[in-house]
């Protein structure tokens, strides 16, 4: 225990130090909202020069001073007093003083490394780490852990009892927050991995991957902002639910140029939230799929003409089914887009058509071309090119697998009967239920292989025109900035991000990695995942395969992190017991929080379910401060959020199993796990997920049956 008088007199003293950075901080923000005036101002002066520098003033002025607001609270969470004497203070921002003496470092500079690494094994030159817990411009509280006692003056006071654990305990809020204060050795170490190849993380359940993940992109882009921002980061997670609840991190580190996608909605246009059961998003997720969708890109349209009638100079020119289709393979060789060789195709039908006329002595027949020219001209003609051959968009393609005869015509050979079985019912009702989060890998995959139809072309982006509309005569930075936001408004469809990180990858099926892949092929790789949490119950070699076939030959760097930050261990011990059932010997990570607190089980007849669920919730909303998750199985998503309709406002979320997926809560009410366990595929793997989400009250309901 500290006493008072040393507390007091530390806060003080850092008190002080922040005073002086935020005193700063308001000068370095006056200094560029005058930069940006008299930005402004320069551009009076007219000449070439003025304009160039008032341009390159004005755009890092502004952007300095967004920086600074975004920054503002919990600028300074850090201090290490080192052996020679030396104290840094780290923080969000590198600041400095008048007289260039640091201020505050950067957590993701060199020189803050050692607020994450030093350890008591290895102090790495620290005596003290200190974190500082503030709010606005007031310290709240500190943290010491003495790192080199030996090493330590008499007189160095240690206070508080560890920045973890007090961050750890504290309430959730509805997202995900920035960990920035207490990283851990084991993930700083992934976090600052280098910039190249692929880092790959894994570990158990809350053990920081995906905040590993995030604050690795933020530190990509202080490392290398030309190249990161420039191109760009793409973030995958596995759900829109869960890509909201990390929505904020990225923000919350001064970083808003990454762009944060689920797997349901990477393709663009469409949105999928909905999920297959196990056992189709298998079969829809297999590279098979690739031969089924590749097969019907080949295929006649449905409902399309059979066959071409044309009257021409009083002769009737005919083509068959049999000749339309042989046109339609010589003008589409095995490789080739569909939508890019359609001129190919219209030009075969031309030739065949004016080899039957003159086949049949049509009289005063012209030139070739000039027969082409009045066909072309004819409306009947044009509307039978168009019907014949339309421009497909991938999602008509994927509408022919909803008829069975066409379904089985394409995977007959490929899939098995009961595969084509399952498809068949899944599609069953597509046009009424809309596409599921697998079909969305199966539309750009069609999309590749059916080529880009011609869109009309968007009218061009005037470098001119201004927020608001305003068109000014401007300068170059104008222009700049212009760039600079079309940029961070990159076209939907875009490809060439510069770093591509992959979380939950574990649930990233072989046709989603085609997707993602094609994503990412000139970029660096971050992918964090947990085998023991995948849902995935398809071929695990081919999953290796299309993995392996996204992240290509680049060099890999592995880490594994060991210990659990969420759970208290009350609750992993509920959640290991069941995925030891299915791997007795896995290594499972350490929950180092303990709150003496025992996961409630409830075993109710089926008629007592709906009350007791909701008087569970209703009971956690009490206990914990924060947020409620109530994890059903998938089929029951829609009946439990009925019965807890508005309960606990914005507090409380019903999710699936499916979407728990690195979701965190305080509370979660868990509606018949012995439902989820069922499921023979991915049904304990399903279930040790849902178990792992709260960080302070687990309730289970089962109805028994
Ligand atoms: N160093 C840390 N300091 C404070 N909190 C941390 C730290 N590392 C992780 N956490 C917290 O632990 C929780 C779990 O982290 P995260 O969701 O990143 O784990 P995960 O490994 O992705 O879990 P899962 O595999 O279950 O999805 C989060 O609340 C996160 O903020």
């Amino acid at each position: 225990m500290t006493d008072q008088t040393t507390l007091r007199r530390e806060i003080a003293s850092e008190q002080r130090h922040l005073d002086r950075v935020y005193a700063r901080l308001a000068e370095l923000r006056r200094s560029a909202v005058r930069a940006e005036r008299d930005g402004y101002r320069l551009a009076r002066v007219g000449n070439f020069g003025a304009l160039v520098e008032r341009d390159a003033m004005v755009f890092h002025a502004a952007q300095r001073r967004h920086t600074l607001d975004a920054e503002y609270e919990g600028l300074v969470f850090g201090r290490l007093d080192r052996h020679d004497g030396q104290v840094l203070h780290v923080g969000r921002l590198g600041i400095r003083d008048t007289d260039a003496a640091t201020l505050v470092v950067d957590w993701r500079a060199p020189a803050a490394a050692a607020f994450y690494q030093a350890t008591p094994a290895q102090p790495l030159g620290v005596v003290r780490r200190r974190t500082i817990q503030s709010r606005g411009e007031r310290v709240t509280r500190i943290e010491d852990d003495l790192l080199d006692p030996a090493a330590a003056p008499p007189d160095m006071a240690v206070v508080g009892d560890g920045a973890l654990l007090a961050t750890l305990s504290r309430a959730t809020g509805r997202g995900m927050r920035d960990i920035v204060a207490t990283i851990q050795r084991e993930q700083d170490e992934a976090i600052r991995s280098p910039g190249s190849g692929v880092t790959i993380v894994s570990g158990g359940p809350g053990t920081g991957k995906t905040a590993v993940a995030l604050h690795r992109a933020a530190y990509l882009l202080y490392s290398d902002r030309s190249r990161y921002a420039g191109g760009g980061i793409l973030v995958v997670g596995p759900s829109s639910v869960f890509v909201e609840y990390i929505a904020s991190v990225l923000p919350s580190l001064g970083e808003d140029t990454a762009t944060l996608h689920s797997l349901g909605s990477l393709f663009p246009g469409f949105t999928a939230t909905r999920t297959d059961p196990p056992e189709v998003a298998a079969v829809k997720g297999s590279l098979r799929m690739r031969r089924v969708l590749e097969r019907a890109t080949r295929d006649a349209v449905p409902d399309g003409p059979g066959e071409l009638r044309l009257l021409y100079r009083g002769q009737l020119l005919r083509l068959e089914r049999a000749e339309l289709d042989a046109i339609r393979d010589r003008a589409l060789p095995r490789g080739a887009r569909r939508n890019e060789v359609r001129r190919a195709g219209f030009d075969g039908v031309l030739a065949a058509l004016y080899a039957q006329a003159r086949r049949l002595a049509v009289p005063r027949l012209p030139e070739q071309r000039a027969f082409e020219d009045e066909l072309i001209d004819r409306a009947d003609f044009r509307d039978f090119l168009r019907a014949w051959w339309p421009r497909l968009h991938p999602r008509h393609v994927l509408g022919w697998l909803a008829r069975p005869d066409r379904l089985r015509r394409y995977a007959g050979g490929i899939l098995s009967g009961a595969e084509i079985r399952l498809v068949q019912q899944a599609y069953g009702r597509l046009a009424v239920d809309g596409l599921t989060v697998a079909d969305v890998a199966l539309l750009d995959e069609l999309d590749a292989l059916l080529g880009q139809p011609v869109r009309p072309a968007r009218p061009k982006r005037d470098p001119f025109r201004l927020a608001g509309g305003v068109r000014e005569l401007s300068t170059f930075a104008d222009r700049q900035r212009a760039a600079r936001e079309a940029a961070r408004q990159r076209p939907e469809d875009y490809r060439e991000y510069a770093h591509v990180v992959v979380d939950e990858s574990q649930d990233v099926s072989p046709m989603q990695w085609r997707m993602i892949g094609r994503r990412g092929r000139l970029a660096s790789w971050t992918v964090v995942g947990d085998p023991a949490q995948t849902a995935w119950t398809g071929d695990p070699e081919e999953l290796t395969r299309a993995r392996d076939q996204a992240l290509g030959r680049r060099r890999r760097h592995h880490f594994t992190l060991t210990t659990n930050y969420r759970n208290s261990a009350e609750i992993f011990a509920v959640a290991a017991a069941e995925i030891r059932r299915l791997y007795p010997d896995l290594p499972l990570p350490t929950a180092v929080r303990s709150t003496g607190i025992e996961p409630v089980r409830l075993t109710v007849g089926a008629d007592e379910l709906s009350t007791t669920v909701i008087a569970a919730a209703s009971a956690l909303l009490a206990e914990v401060e924060g947020t409620v998750g109530v994890v059903t199985p998938v089929p029951r998503r829609d009946e439990v959020a009925a019965w807890l309709g508005a309960l606990g406002g914005s507090r409380l979320q019903v999710v699936t199993s499916l979407e728990a997926k690195g979701m965190e809560y305080d509370g979660v009410v868990l509606v018949a796990p012995g439902e989820i366990r069922a499921d023979p595929g991915s049904g304990i793997r399903t279930l040790y997920v849902a178990l792992s989400r709260a960080t302070q009250r687990l309730t289970t309901v089962d109805p028994v049956t």
